[in-house]
């Protein structure tokens, strides 16, 4: 048959039906179509649930498989009727070998003083009796104890010579998920470890366990899944770790983990560390390699996610930027350049023009933070630099809209992807407001600009790009305006910059953890690319809280900050240096520098 003799006959069928009988039709396709959909989203809801119990299962199985191994005696004589590898540590070694330093664990580690065993026991049992309470591992890595024995054989000791570290979630280790706590992604383990793993391992470090985030990596605020719940801050229990590097900033608050690997888009480093009280250090992109990690949000080149460390203090951070910075890593990855670690900056005695600020032009940080920032400026002044008042520019008006419009172009649609057919964590509960058609975003961005301004400007913000040319074009006018900003630093010949991490300390859980904005002050070094590393310089005193009290907010968003301060006598107030791109060891000899200054200062 013809076609148009088919098309005519298939016209003259249709019309002795009538029109009522043809939208019934296509009423019933789409219908079928909607509740085909609905099955399988529902399906898939049900046999996450079981992934996710199942998970949570093996994770305990794993945490008993390592507490088995360790049989707590007073005696070495005890341990070795136990077996070879049973630990024989009191809760006094376990205490002296957790609270070194990082240099002279590693030195007494070299020195042959102490087993890579009997560090890895340690640490693995500091870390299980913290994990009770605050749910920081999301597994233990049982290779490692074949890895410190093999480090003890061995005659050749590397630069991290049996460091125990932790890793992230979402940073690849062989054998192990990567879930980002979706249940989307359980049972597919990691075929090989990521450049970064495999360069600690080869420089002897051991890695021990993974540390939990939040449910797709999209959270500053609360770190929360469905398969592994809720990390809490050693500090106050009841307030959040910050995200999404939280199970490491509560790993190493609490003394459970030396250091280890955090990972930061958008401040997923920085306010783990500003929240727990650790150092960290968020390197500038393409410093570190990222090969091999959880693809999650990798493929925005406006915004590239940085692999750094998170430790108990700035040599920790230092120990492993050198031992990353090998001949190893550069061949593993061939897009990082070849830059070494260069001790000359680091060890560098020239006087600095640092700037300084706690107000960006969006408000007033909270006055703990005010007042950590101004210790800082001192301690750099006692050390013989020049710091000064300082603006960046443009930072509430251009740079905010250059973030967000970027960090959102997809609509988070890869971030939502990844929970699809999961429970979703309240952390991430805001997300789906990216899911209401524009228009109606902006006509919300009106409504509510009078009752909350922050909210307002997120979700003008959030507007999507209409095609691949205005994408382009705004990453030209991105990148101009970059260059803008690195001008006016310039102009002030400035080398480096101190202010907030964040406005605020550690907030409560619940609702004010979960809110938008918590990453104030940090997200600005993504979108420059600015190496930042972060300091605990003082903890909230009385007076603060008296201060605090005066605290004028001037938004909503300043009003919920401040009600969060209230009662965080005692918690960590940190800093944040930034220095120009691909200055690392900069703004680590400033760290350095600061950290010396305080501990002169207490003595
Ligand atoms: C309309 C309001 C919804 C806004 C929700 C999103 C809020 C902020 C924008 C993106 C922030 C990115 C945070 C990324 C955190 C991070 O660094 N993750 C680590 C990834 O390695």
């Amino acid at each position: 048959m013809q076609f148009n003799e088919l098309r005519n006959k298939i016209v003259d069928e249709l019309s002795t039906v009538g029109h009522r009988q043809v939208l019934l039709a296509v009423a019933g396709i789409i219908g079928v179509h909607f509740v085909w959909a609905w099955l399988k989203w529902f399906g898939l809801r049900v046999k996450n649930a079981g992934k996710r119990k199942r998970k949570r299962e093996e994770r305990q199985k794993m945490i008993d498989i390592v507490r088995n191994s360790h049989v707590q005696s007073e005696t070495y004589a005890e341990a070795v009727k136990y077996g070879k590898h049973k630990h024989h540590l009191s809760e006094e070694t376990i205490d002296s070998i957790t609270n070194l330093p990082t240099k002279a664990l590693l030195g007494q580690l070299k020195s042959g003083q102490l087993l890579a065993v009997d560090v890895l026991h340690a640490f693995q049992h500091k870390a299980l009796e913290c994990d009770k309470d605050l749910n920081f591992i999301s597994t233990p890595i049982v290779e490692a104890e074949a890895a410190a024995q093999t480090c003890d054989a061995a005659v050749k000791k590397g630069p991290l010579h049996g460091l125990p570290v932790s890793i992230k979630e979402s940073i690849g280790v062989k054998g192990y998920d990567c879930t980002l706590g979706c249940a989307n992604w359980i049972d597919r383990p990691w075929e090989e470890d990521s450049v970064v793993v495999k360069v600690l391992k080869r420089q002897g470090a051991i890695p021990f366990m993974k540390t939990n985030v939040p449910q797709t990596l999209v959270s500053t605020g609360v770190c929360s899944n469905p398969i592994y719940g809720l990390t809490k801050n050693p500090h106050d229990v009841t307030r959040a770790t910050g995200g999404s590097s939280g199970g490491e900033g509560s790993a190493v608050a609490a003394g459970a983990s030396i250091v280890g690997l955090g990972t930061d888009v958008g401040s997923s480093i920085r306010v783990p560390c500003a929240f727990c009280g650790v150092y960290g250090l968020k390197p500038s992109w393409d410093r570190i390699s990222n090969k091999g990690n959880h693809p999650q949000m990798s493929g925005n080149k406006h915004l590239q996610f940085c692999v750094g460390p998170m430790g108990r203090d700035v040599d920790s951070l230092v120990v492993i930027m050198k031992a990353l910075l090998c001949p190893d890593m550069f061949e593993l990855d061939s897009y990082i350049p070849p830059i070494p670690f260069r001790d000359e900056i680091y060890e560098g005695l020239r006087p600095l023009r640092i700037g300084y600020y706690w107000n960006d032009g969006g408000g007033d940080a909270m006055p703990a933070v005010q007042r950590a920032v101004q210790l800082a400026k001192s301690v750099l002044e006692k050390k013989g630099h020049l710091l000064l008042p300082w603006t960046p520019p443009d930072v509430q008006t251009k740079a905010f809209e250059y973030f967000h419009r970027i960090a959102l172009a997809d609509q988070l649609e890869e971030t939502l992807l990844l929970s699809y057919g999961d429970k979703r964590d309240t952390c991430i509960a805001h997300h789906i407001f990216l899911k209401i058609p524009y228009f109606i975003r902006s006509v919300l961005a009106v409504l509510v600009k009078p009752v909350d301004g922050l909210m307002s400007k997120f979700l003008y913000a959030s507007k999507p790009f209409s095609s691949l040319y205005e994408w382009f074009s705004y990453g030209k006018e991105a990148d101009a305006w970059k260059a803008e900003f690195q001008t006016a630093w310039q102009s002030q010949g400035l080398d480096a910059v101190i202010c907030p991490t964040t406005s605020c300390t550690a907030l409560p859980l619940g609702d004010m953890a979960d809110s938008v904005g918590i990453e104030r002050f940090s997200w600005l070094f993504n979108l420059l690319n600015y190496p930042t590393g972060i300091i605990p310089v003082t903890k909230v005193t009385a007076d603060d809280e008296e201060k605090l009290k005066q605290y004028k907010p001037n938004s909503k968003y300043e009003k919920v900050v401040k009600r969060g301060c209230e009662g965080s006598e005692g918690l960590p107030v940190t800093v944040q240096c930034a220095t120009l791109p691909f200055q690392e060891e900069l703004c680590l000899r400033i760290m350095k520098e600061l950290e010396q200054g305080l501990v002169k200062m207490e003595n």
